[in-house]
């Protein structure tokens, strides 16, 4: 067997790649009968001479691959007939903007495998970015405050190359008694978690951080059941909340009064309760002043998330009066950072962090052949939509 490793082909060129060089070499000493290539490219974030240092084979054909692994949805010219795909195809919400992918996908005869449908049993994801993505905007996060108070000064994350580098950057930072709610219970949230861990800042109890002021900067960590509660008894149940979200509250805007900095991490859909409604900001009490929403929902969990900014002007204000986009660091405003790809500021490391999965979940059940975490994230079967994803006829008819 043959996996090609293809050229981002979306316009902007998306910098990430599915396995790192060492990766690749990996795969090829463990799994002598699996063979990887790599297709030339300009853009990635490991060089075409990495790969070839490590003794993967670059080419620009890869029609002779058997799976071809991408990361953003592939232009409908380089699709290549008969293949085995697998890349985030963002069309099982019937996204507008994919629906000729996904019909180019059928006519061309391919077998698409999603990687935001590959599950584990219990429906968690098995892959993802998320890490990286709640890394870079908890520091964005914290830079936006910096920026806001003058308190203290911090750089960009793009202009380190590593993580590691970028941790070392956080020797000696002085943050003053910030109080910093982090919301989500994935791995957005994890990465968040791992930057206040990295900052020194404290981790406390819920009630503690809605009751009392501290010496020292402080973050607590909402999860379901601290932020959500059935309407009828207060109750939480995580699946019943999963199926009938619109029958649960928030219960987050008891601590929009006690919070500096938001640092939204949690999964949201049009059916789940938003953190806070756009009118309470006009509540006097109302505190926070920057809101990193690496959810990133136009309007969605966070109501004033007023659009995607890029990665090199990630924050604007928001006008606390009018919910006008302002200026960032103006008096009288909020800060949001909202960025779209935020693991890119960082995509060597999110590259190795989704390849590690990729190694340990995905490829074992690929080359076992038959698996059925494989079949539940395969969209497309040889140009037909498989039974499970057979809802999505009407948007491939274009209808
Ligand atoms: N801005 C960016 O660059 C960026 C990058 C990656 C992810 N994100 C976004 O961040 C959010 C969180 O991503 P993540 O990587 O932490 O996800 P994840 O899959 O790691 O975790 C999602 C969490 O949400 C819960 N969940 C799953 N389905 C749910 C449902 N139907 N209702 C309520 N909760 C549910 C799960 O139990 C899990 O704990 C997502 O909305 C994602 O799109 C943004």
């Amino acid at each position: 067997m043959t996996i090609g490793l293809i050229r981002e082909g979306k316009i902007p060129a998306d910098n990430r790649v599915a396995l790192t060089p060492t990766q690749c070499k990996w795969i090829k000493k463990r799994h002598p009968n699996v063979d990887v290539v790599v297709q030339h490219s300009p853009d990635r974030c490991f060089s075409d001479a990495e790969y070839k240092r490590a003794g993967i084979e670059l080419v620009d054909d890869i029609s002779h691959c058997d799976i071809l692994l991408g990361i953003k949805e592939v232009p409908l010219k380089n699709l290549v007939p008969n293949k085995t795909y697998l890349f985030f195809s963002h069309t099982k919400k019937k996204q507008p903007h994919n629906q000729k992918l996904l019909q180019a996908i059928l006519e061309k005869n391919i077998t698409l495998i999603d990687y935001e449908c590959l599950e584990h049993e219990d429906g968690q994801r098995i892959i993802g970015f998320g890490f990286f993505a709640g890394i870079v905007g908890a520091h964005n996060g914290m830079m936006a405050y910096g920026n806001r108070t003058g308190a203290y000064n911090l750089g960009r994350v793009h202009q380190h190359k590593t993580f590691r580098k970028l941790m070392h950057t956080y020797f000696g930072l002085q943050i003053p008694n910030v109080k910093i709610a982090v919301t989500g219970s994935g791995r957005v949230a994890q990465g968040i978690s791992e930057i206040m861990n990295l900052m020194q800042i404290r981790e406390v109890e819920k009630e503690e951080f809605l009751d009392r002021e501290f010496s020292y900067p402080v973050y607590v960590h909402l999860k379901g059941s601290d932020l959500y509660c059935h309407k009828d008894d207060g109750s939480y149940n995580r699946m019943d909340f999963h199926h009938n979200p619109t029958t649960y509250k928030s219960l987050f805007p008891a601590y929009t009064r006690a919070t500096d900095i938001l640092m939204n991490g949690v999964y949201w859909d049009k059916n789940i309760p938003r953190l806070f409604e756009k009118e309470d900001v006009h509540h006097p009490d109302f505190r926070i002043q920057v809101i990193a929403d690496v959810t990133d929902d136009t309007n969605g969990s966070v109501p004033i998330n007023l659009g995607d900014q890029s990665i090199a002007d990630p924050v604007y204000g928001v006008d606390k009066q009018t919910f006008e986009k302002t200026a960032p660091y103006v008096p009288g405003s909020i800060d949001v950072m909202a960025v779209g790809n935020l693991p890119n500021e960082l995509p060597r490391d999110a590259s190795r962090y989704f390849g590690e999965q990729l190694l340990k979940f995905v490829l074992p059940a690929v080359l076992r052949g038959n698996d059925p975490v494989i079949k539940h994230a395969t969209i497309v079967k040889d140009g037909e939509l498989t039974s499970e994803f057979s809802y999505l006829e009407d948007y491939a008819k274009g209808l």
